[in-house]
């Protein structure tokens, strides 16, 4: 497939990710969020990330202007579509949400649009159920920091084609990532290994075993991973945890899944994680 404009729905953090990644494949980017605050905050952090390499010697100062330019940023739906030969969708963990905009997406886009969503464990095919080209609906999970991480978890729904997965493994690739196949059920493999960790980690807390930092620790310097749990759970967001770990329990109907209740009570606080200024740590200042 050859993608001339790349769509990008949801301007956060992890669509901000997307859109840059792509444009420095050399796609023409259009970054969609129902908020222009979000738009102008994604295309800042994408500015701040190359100026970042052009810093350290890895990018030329051209380079990284050729590729904020392919980025445009939008809050109208239509504008940001109509044009697109490939949507990946990252707006919230929420499935009504989600549908809602396939449902939009199916009507503005051309009938050869591929329509993909980074959804960290909503089924594809549920998703794609509400459009009229379920065959054309396909998962492609990225995972944060997009720019840095080399996976994408990609998830064929029911109905997906084998061309259009073969064309989204092959689009990956020409992002510089790893595409790895797999099939459509809850948290597919990366959330449904990674998520119960870390919610048994936020036991652990809320058990008293021990403090954030100390579980922290264990896992960094005793399994060498490169943040500990309660890191990673702030950096990925506490009400995306909660989502997917809400997915996990509806999805396979059993009470290993069942998400802490300090995990609840942090998200309803609004304490989300680094990017509220606060969830296991504080950020702010
Ligand atoms: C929830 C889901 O559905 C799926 C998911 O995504 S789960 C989350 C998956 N991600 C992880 O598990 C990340 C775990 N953490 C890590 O791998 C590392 O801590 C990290 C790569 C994020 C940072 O690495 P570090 O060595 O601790 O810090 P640091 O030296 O500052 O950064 C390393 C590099 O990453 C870059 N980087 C760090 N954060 C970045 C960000 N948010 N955006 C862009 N680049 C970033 C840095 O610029 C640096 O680049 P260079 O080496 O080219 O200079
Ligand atoms: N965080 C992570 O580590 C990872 C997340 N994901 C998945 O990616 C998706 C996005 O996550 P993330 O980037 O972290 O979330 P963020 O909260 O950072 O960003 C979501 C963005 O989408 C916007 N948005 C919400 N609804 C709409 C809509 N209908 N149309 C356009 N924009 C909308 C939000 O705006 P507003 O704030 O105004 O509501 C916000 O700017 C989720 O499905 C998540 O599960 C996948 C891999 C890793």
């Amino acid at each position: 497939m050859n993608v001339q404009q790349f769509t990008v729905i949801g301007a956060g953090q992890m669509g901000s990710g997307i859109a840059q990644v792509a444009a420095q494949a050399g796609m023409q980017v259009k970054l969609h969020d129902i908020e222009d605050a979000m738009v102008q905050k994604g295309l800042k952090g994408i500015e701040k990330n190359l100026t970042r390499q052009v810093e350290k010697g890895r990018m030329k100062g051209e380079e990284r202007d050729g590729i904020l330019q392919r980025i445009q940023g939008t809050t109208q739906l239509e504008e940001a579509a109509a044009k697109a030969d490939i949507v990946v969708e990252a707006v919230v963990e929420s499935m009504a949400v989600k549908t809602e905009l396939f449902r939009r997406l199916d009507e503005i886009c051309p009938p050869h649009t591929i329509l993909a969503s980074n959804t960290s464990s909503l089924p594809i095919t549920e998703i794609a159920a509400v459009t009229k080209r379920p065959e054309q609906v396909i998962g492609m999970h990225f995972m944060n920091p997009v720019p840095v991480m080399k996976l994408v978890e990609v998830i064929r729904g029911l109905a997906t084609k084998d061309e259009v997965y073969l064309a989204v493994e092959q689009l990956a690739r020409k992002m510089e990532k790893t595409p790895v196949e797999v099939n459509d059920f809850p948290g597919f493999v990366s959330n449904r290994v990674l998520m119960p960790m870390i919610n048994e980690a936020i036991y652990t807390v809320y058990e008293g075993v021990a403090e954030p930092e100390a579980v922290d620790q264990v896992m960094k310097l005793g399994m060498n991973h490169p943040m500990g749990p309660l890191q990673l759970a702030d950096f990925i967001g506490l009400d995306t945890c909660l989502y997917i770990m809400e997915t996990l329990y509806e999805g396979f109907g059993d009470s290993k899944y069942r998400p802490c209740p300090l995990l609840r009570k942090y998200v309803k606080a609004g304490w989300l994680g680094k990017k509220t200024g606060r969830g296991f740590y504080s950020y702010e200042g």
